[in-house]
């Protein structure tokens, strides 16, 4: 046992360990100052880089003026240390502390949308910040920056010598590349990875994607606070030039040629890129020639970066199944739709909807098509806001509330184009549908992924499973969850007669148990065997709701629906 958690622990914790090592090494080749400084400065450079790492890799935000938050550490230092009394490690944290903050001001209100508002609202930062340099010239020193900033001491020690600043570096960073590779190693890291791929799916899954948005903002922009004033302490000289457009540009790009999403790439990436000009200083007017080439070659043939063309290792696998969940049964209603509508437009989606659904139940909606169906599961789901009406689940008045929200009240949901994290295997998929819970959610994920039987694809990618089996692994990550309520947007589409019936009984296992399900399928031949009622939808507006059997019965519903489709007799 003590031996599986060891060889678990360094299978997790060795590939950092092992790249820490290399840099701990680097001394023992050369103790030639320059050379040192030169290390010193690339993994100062890494510790931003991570940082960046952790916003673009992982959760998908580009930030083009991340050079300023360096800059913020930096001059918090050099200005604390010069005309303040302050330590330089008294600075340090007020600087991280500037750094945060501002990353939370830019951050609120352009996180909360979608798209590249981020980048356009950092992309001012450098010329921003020159422009508050020269304008406070009299105290921050303008163009000509501050000289003399004292070095870091330890007690009397003061922290003079290369070799012993390279330790200290290396410590800090080895400090917070463990955290970060821990992060990006956990449940968090999946969160991350879901933002990044698919918002909506996201918030589906009970993830607060703008409050993870942020935080990984701001932590990004605190490390590379840090990084600036253990540079300024070093180099004992600060100037805004340092910081300008070319700095955040560079370090984009050596996380883009490194690899993104994979820590290691970065810390690549810094150390081919930051090496390069003192490789090239006798081709100096050839440098950005050769720089732009390799980035052309790279984003040609490698646009994962040279991190790309090693296939991501998961650090989960699943474990033994535990036993299920015992069935619950109530006679409350899961969901209680009253009156909601949507208007698109001209387009009356949905309107005047109502009804319940109550635990162990199913009951689905069909309708032609456009009639609303998927618009009436993404206002349940609260994947878009009724214009008008209430939806309570569970009693709790939700009309109001977030998806991530509704999620974690225990409302499961499957889209009617699979929307699956590509960037996480099956079993990671799982586990983010579990992450809501709190809690070790590798039990849940395992005993889903045992209970719909695709142990097999566990360690797949999505986009490496037939159709069936990513129908099968969307439904299994909502039922991760443990779900009250479960959506299902047209989940038999384009499945076999054999694929339906396995479906069929997968779903009526789950009404066993006391979910709640609202089923929208056009197979009629899954619909009216599993259903206990249908509400029929015709033109945004329901026509009829009833038991299977008076629905199919129904003038109007032939008409409207059935009587167009040949598949009606179950
Ligand atoms: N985001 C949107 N913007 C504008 N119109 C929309 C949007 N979503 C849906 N609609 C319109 O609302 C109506 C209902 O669409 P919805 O997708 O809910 O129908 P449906 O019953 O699910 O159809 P199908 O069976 O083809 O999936 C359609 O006229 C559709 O064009």
């Amino acid at each position: 046992m003590m031996a599986r958690f060891m060889s678990a622990a360094w299978m997790k914790q060795g590939p950092m360990l092992g790249i820490l090592a290399s840099f701990a090494i680097v001394p023992l080749v050369s103790q030639d100052p320059y050379a040192l400084g030169v290390w010193t400065f690339l993994l100062l450079n890494i510790l931003v880089v991570v940082g960046l790492d952790l916003l673009l890799g992982y959760a998908g935000q580009l930030s083009l003026g991340h050079g300023i938050f360096v800059a913020i550490g930096a001059y918090a230092s050099g200005l604390l240390t010069t005309k303040a009394g302050f330590s330089g490690w008294a600075a340090m944290p007020v600087g991280m502390l500037a750094a945060a903050l501002l990353a939370a001001i830019v951050a609120v209100p352009t996180l909360r949308l979608r798209g590249y508002y981020l980048a356009m609202a950092t992309l001012g930062f450098p010329v921003m910040f020159d422009a508050a340099i020269r304008v406070t010239s009299q105290w921050s020193g303008g163009s000509s920056g501050i000289i003399s900033i004292p070095r870091l001491k330890v007690g009397s020690y003061i922290l003079r010598d290369p070799l012993v600043y390279y330790y200290l570096v290396l410590g800090v960073v080895a400090v917070v590349l463990l955290v970060v590779w821990n992060l990006a190693n956990s449940r968090l890291g999946l969160k991350l990875r879901a933002i990044h791929a698919d918002e909506t799916a996201a918030s589906a899954r009970g993830i607060n994607v703008t409050s993870l948005k942020v935080m990984v903002f701001v932590a990004s922009a605190t490390i590379a606070a840090l990084s600036g004033s253990l540079y300024v302490h070093n180099v004992q000289f600060v100037a805004p030039d340092t910081f300008g457009l070319n700095y955040s540009l560079t370090l984009v790009i050596m996380l883009v040629v490194g690899g993104m999403g994979r820590i290691w790439g970065g810390i690549l990436g810094v150390v081919l890129l930051g090496w390069m000009p003192e490789l090239l200083r006798e081709a100096a007017t050839w440098q950005p020639v050769i720089f732009g080439s390799i980035l052309a070659i790279i984003m040609l043939f490698a646009p994962s970066g040279l991190a790309g063309f090693v296939r991501r290792r998961s650090f989960f696998s699943p474990e033994e199944a535990p036993a299920g969940r015992p069935s619950v049964s109530s006679d409350k209603p899961v969901l209680a739709v009253r009156d909601i509508g949507k208007a698109f437009g001209g387009v009356q989606a949905v309107k005047g909807l109502s009804f319940d659904v109550c635990a162990g139940e199913i009951k689905s909606i069909i309708g032609p098509n456009g009639a609303g169906k998927s618009t009436a599961l993404a206002l349940i789901s609260g994947a878009i806001a009724a214009d008008s009406g209430t939806i309570k689940l569970g009693g709790h008045s939700v009309g109001q509330r977030p998806a991530y929200h509704r999620a974690r009240l225990g409302l499961g949901r499957t889209f009617q184009h699979a929307r699956l994290i590509p960037t996480l295997t099956v079993y990671e998929n799982m586990m983010l549908g579990a992450s809501v819970l709190g809690g070790r959610c590798e039990a849940e994920a395992s005993r889903i992924l045992h209970q719909i039987n695709l142990e097999h694809v566990a360690h797949a990618f999505p986009g490496e499973t037939n159709q069936y089996e990513r129908k099968l692994i969307e439904i299994g990550t909502a039922l991760a969850a443990s779900p009250a309520l479960l959506l299902l947007d047209e989940p038999g589409a384009g499945l076999s007669s054999a694929e339906i019936e396995q479906l069929a009984s997968l779903l009526r296992e789950q009404k066993e148990k006391g979910c709640a399900i609202v089923l929208v399928d056009h197979i009629m031949s899954l619909v009216i065997p599993l259903s206990d009622s249908i509400l029929v939808l015709n033109s945004g507006s329901p026509i009829m709701d009833g038991t299977p059997a008076k629905v199919i019965a129904d003038a109007d519903v032939r008409r409207a629906y059935l009587g167009e489709r040949s598949d009606v007799h179950a």
